[in-house]
């Protein structure tokens, strides 16, 4: 197949489709949001540093990138085996522990990241 600007496009718009599906329907991705929106408003009030940004990205990305193929696997599992099935329950199990692992770390960076700030005020 041809290189198309239009294909890609597309391909963009099919991705952002996914990424709006997700903020519908996901509990989980709204608590994600309000804390991306805390992490976010705490970095601009407490004036932090260009290089304590990329750590506060990194950190935000991760949990989001985790909670993105962690909903898309649940869907897939769902299609695959819609009835109650063991390996399916510790499959979810554990892409959701997946996100748990992105989130402690992420909690663990806003840490150290805001904790310097904080002690100074
Ligand atoms: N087909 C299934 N067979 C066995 N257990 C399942 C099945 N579907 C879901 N479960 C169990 O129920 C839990 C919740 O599944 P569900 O698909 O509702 O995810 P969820 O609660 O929407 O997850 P999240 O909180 O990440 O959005 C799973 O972690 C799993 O333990």
């Amino acid at each position: 197949m041809r290189f198309s600007i239009r294909a890609r496009l597309k391909s963009f718009q099919y991705a952002f489709a996914g990424i709006a599906y997700m903020l519908r329907t996901q509990h989980n991705a709204w608590l994600h949001l309000i804390a991306t929106f805390v992490v976010v408003a705490t970095g601009f009030a407490l004036r932090i540093s260009a290089s304590d940004w990329r750590w506060l990205v990194v950190a935000i990305v991760l949990v989001w990138v985790a909670e993105t193929i962690n909903t898309a696997f649940e869907h897939l599992c769902d299609v695959v085996q819609p009835e109650f099935h063991a390996s399916v329950q510790r499959s979810k199990d554990i892409a959701a522990g997946a996100v748990l692992i992105c989130v402690i770390g992420a909690v663990v960076i806003g840490a150290q990241v805001f904790a310097p700030y904080v002690l100074a005020l």
